[in-house]
């Protein structure tokens, strides 16, 4: 059937019709038979079917020429001119997206990148892991508790996080559900960004409502002072700075979900070209980053800039593949590799990596995630991460670009506004007893607000600052 034509112009986007791209690449295939990992098992295809079909329908969520904003500020990454603060939540949750959630999280993360600026004098590309982090990878296929053994819960997107079996049954209408909860949530995000609430003077309201009491919020309020001085004076100056009302802000999650994926790519009528217009960036992590893999070919077709994720047992030839399928022209702010080796192993096993990439000609941005290495289980059963040895993973990271003469470009974080209990030590010092408090992550261990700040101004000392 003939979609109906709906063209017309979004600012100076021109809007294609809502129809999936002819995604380019061996024999224009738009569903290379590829292996594709950790794709749900949808009990009925028929209804998967229908929901594709929406979504292919639905209008996009970003738009090409954002993507392409987004690539230019991520040259700037490779080239050693900006830095990368890219973080949100492990697992979005349709639950979470009232106006208080989403705030929190946005604020915290415009006061890590104050921090940051600040401290490198240098730019700050600030990406959320929000309005899209649905779906997520997991180690194992199903999970038991007290002898019942169910699906794993993989994410709002598939399936309930409650332990029954008809909440653990994957649903494809919950696509529908993660594409209007993105939509909620970046229609704030634009809303709060583009408004006052992101103008630098705001930046002491940023602070308002969480914890006043640890040492890093004192050292923002110190922080937050002189920036307000500086503005005072160049008013007084009759200067006025540009670019301090606004923030620019992107979006990105994992495009793992290769349905929904799929659903929402369109062609971009000024160049002709696929993008995904799920997000600005779509990254594929680690369990499905097979170089000859479906994810890895995803990106290949689309034309936003992408990353790959890479643990400790990524190998240099596997760094090659990267880039001659997803950057062959060497393109800076294309790929992102977001290193994830784990706090003892960065130092031994990401040289070999950068290494092999710079022999390539590659100008890819290096950042690091210290969070995904160094996960691990308490004898009470949660999932944590320590403070210091995130810190120390971001350490190493930068002493290995260094040894090199590479730009260390970003880091990669796993946080939430709320005053939660998942991740020990920094900030206002999170014990292991105090795990169960406020445990409320849906997959993995966030830092908190403090904690998150604590890691602004740690990685700022790092940098310079
Ligand atoms: O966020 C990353 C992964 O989805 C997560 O670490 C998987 O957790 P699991 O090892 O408990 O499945
Ligand atoms: C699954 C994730 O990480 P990784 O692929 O690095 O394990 C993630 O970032 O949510």
């Amino acid at each position: 059937m003939k979609e109906p034509a709906q063209e017309g112009h979004i600012g100076s986007t021109r809007i294609a019709p809502p129809r999936p791209a002819p995604l380019p690449g061996p024999a224009g295939a738009v569903d290379a038979p590829l292996p594709a990992a950790q794709q749900p098992q949808w009990p009925d295809p028929a209804e998967r079917d229908a929901v594709v079909a929406e979504l292919r329908a639905a209008p996009q969520l970003v738009f090409a020429e954002e993507c392409d904003r987004l690539r230019e500020r991520l040259a700037a990454v490779a080239r050693g001119e900006a830095f990368l603060l890219q973080g949100g939540d492990c697992a979005e949750t349709f639950g979470q997206t009232s106006a208080d959630a989403i705030s929190g999280k946005l604020r915290t993360l415009l006061q890590m990148a104050v921090v940051l600026t600040y401290a490198a004098s240098m730019p700050v590309v600030k990406v959320g892991r929000m309005a899209g982090q649905y779906a997520k990878p997991r180690s194992r296929p199903t999970e038991t508790r007290d002898g019942v053994t169910l699906p794993v819960y993989r994410g709002d997107a598939v399936n309930g996080l409650e332990f029954t079996a008809a909440a653990r049954r994957p649903d494809p209408r919950r696509m529908r559900r993660m594409y209007d909860a993105s939509t909620t949530t970046l229609n704030l995000v634009r809303a709060l960004t583009q408004g006052g609430f992101a103008d630098l003077r705001q930046v002491h309201a940023w602070n308002r409502g969480f914890v006043a009491d640890s040492p890093a919020a004192g050292r923002y309020e110190e922080l937050a002072d002189g920036i307000d001085r500086t503005l005072l004076f160049m008013h007084a100056c009759g200067v006025e700075p540009n670019g301090v009302q606004t923030a620019e802000f992107f979006v990105s999650h994992e495009g793992l979900l290769l349905d929904y994926e799929r659903a929402l790519t369109r062609t971009d009528e000024r160049s002709g070209l696929p993008y995904a217009t799920s997000g600005h960036l779509v990254w594929v992590g680690e369990r499905t980053r097979r170089p000859d893999g479906a994810h890895i070919d995803f990106l290949s077709r689309i034309r936003n800039p992408v990353a790959v994720k890479i643990g400790p047992d990524t190998r240099p030839d596997d760094i090659l593949g990267y880039l001659d399928r997803l950057d062959p022209h060497r393109e800076p702010g294309r790929l992102t590799f977001v290193a994830r080796m784990g706090a003892e192993r960065v130092r031994d096993r990401l040289p070999a990596l950068v290494t092999k990439a710079v022999e390539a000609g590659a100008r890819a941005a290096w950042v690091c995630d210290p969070m995904h290495g160094n996960t691990y289980q308490t004898p009470s059963g949660h999932k944590t991460r320590r403070f210091d040895v995130i810190l120390d993973e971001v350490q190493g990271f930068f002493e290995v670009h260094q040894e090199l003469g590479t730009h260390a470009g970003g880091i990669h974080v796993e946080f939430t506004g709320n005053d939660v209990t998942e991740c020990i030590g920094g900030g206002s010092a999170v014990g292991v007893e105090d795990l169960p408090r406020r445990y409320e992550t849906a997959c993995d261990p966030r830092l908190n607000h403090s904690q998150s700040l604590d890691l602004a101004f740690r990685v700022a000392e790092m940098l310079g600052g």
